[in-house]
């Protein structure tokens, strides 16, 4: 998936990932982390979630990093907000009352950039990219996230021989042989949730689950840059 499928993809409004309300999966787990109010949490492969005014209900500021311009104005604007705009060697940074959201590419953040995280949220982020990328994912935005960062995962598993990604299935062991290394992961629920999606039926898949898990970044040093 490379930055012009996703550019065409927000140019043609083709954003059926885009949900009009809240994740239930994050509304249910995510205060079980336990993060601080004030504590600033990342939301990589951000697009224009809705989660992200979730969380800053929940009194967290979030940064958020995404490649479509397109996406991170339509955010702002949305709220009625006017974003303060400048820029770094990690892109556009669009920023107001508790959100700066980044345009630019997840894999180029550094360890700098992300060291007052105390949380992560990744839904549609990890499971947005085909293997190869899935690996760059986490080896870098992931590994260069502070110790003792927590964060909530959303994957989805499906028979990936029955429809083509994104999203792609990301069984469990994929996601313990990616983060293990680094994080503390454990799962928190799984959920049959085909009946619920037209478009996954229609193409003939037999199963879908949707996975969420509670990470937590273990003590050690970040990867550099
Ligand atoms: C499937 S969408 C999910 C968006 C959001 N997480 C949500 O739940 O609505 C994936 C998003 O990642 C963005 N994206 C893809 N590759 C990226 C990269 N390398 N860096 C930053 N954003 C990226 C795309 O533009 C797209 O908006």
């Amino acid at each position: 998936m490379e930055a012009d499928f996703w550019h065409e993809r927000w140019r043609g409004n083709r954003i059926g990932f885009h949900r009009d309300t809240p994740l239930p999966l994050l509304t249910r787990h995510w205060p079980d982390l336990g993060l601080a109010a004030g504590s600033r949490v990342l939301v990589p492969l951000c697009g224009k979630s809705l989660d992200m005014v979730w969380l800053a209900e929940q009194g967290h500021r979030v940064l958020g990093i995404e490649l479509s311009e397109l996406a991170v104005a339509s955010f702002f604007e949305e709220r009625g907000l006017e974003p303060r705009i400048r820029s770094s060697g990690l892109g556009r940074h669009y920023s107001a009352g508790p959100w700066e959201l980044v345009v630019g590419d997840a894999f180029a953040v550094t360890p700098d950039s992300l060291a007052d995280c105390a949380g992560i949220y990744d839904r549609a982020a990890l499971i947005a990219l085909p293997p190869p990328m899935r690996a760059t994912y986490a080896g870098t935005l992931w590994r260069r996230l502070p110790p003792g960062c927590r964060g909530l995962l959303v994957t989805l598993e499906y028979p990936q021989a029955e429809k083509a990604g994104p999203p792609f299935s990301v069984e469990e062991a994929e996601v313990h042989a990616r983060l293990d290394r680094d994080w503390s992961v454990a799962l928190l629920e799984r959920r049959d949730i085909l009946a619920g999606e037209p478009s996954f039926l229609a193409e003939g898949v037999t199963a879908l689950s949707t996975a969420a898990y509670r990470l937590e970044r273990r003590d050690g040093t970040c990867a550099p840059p």
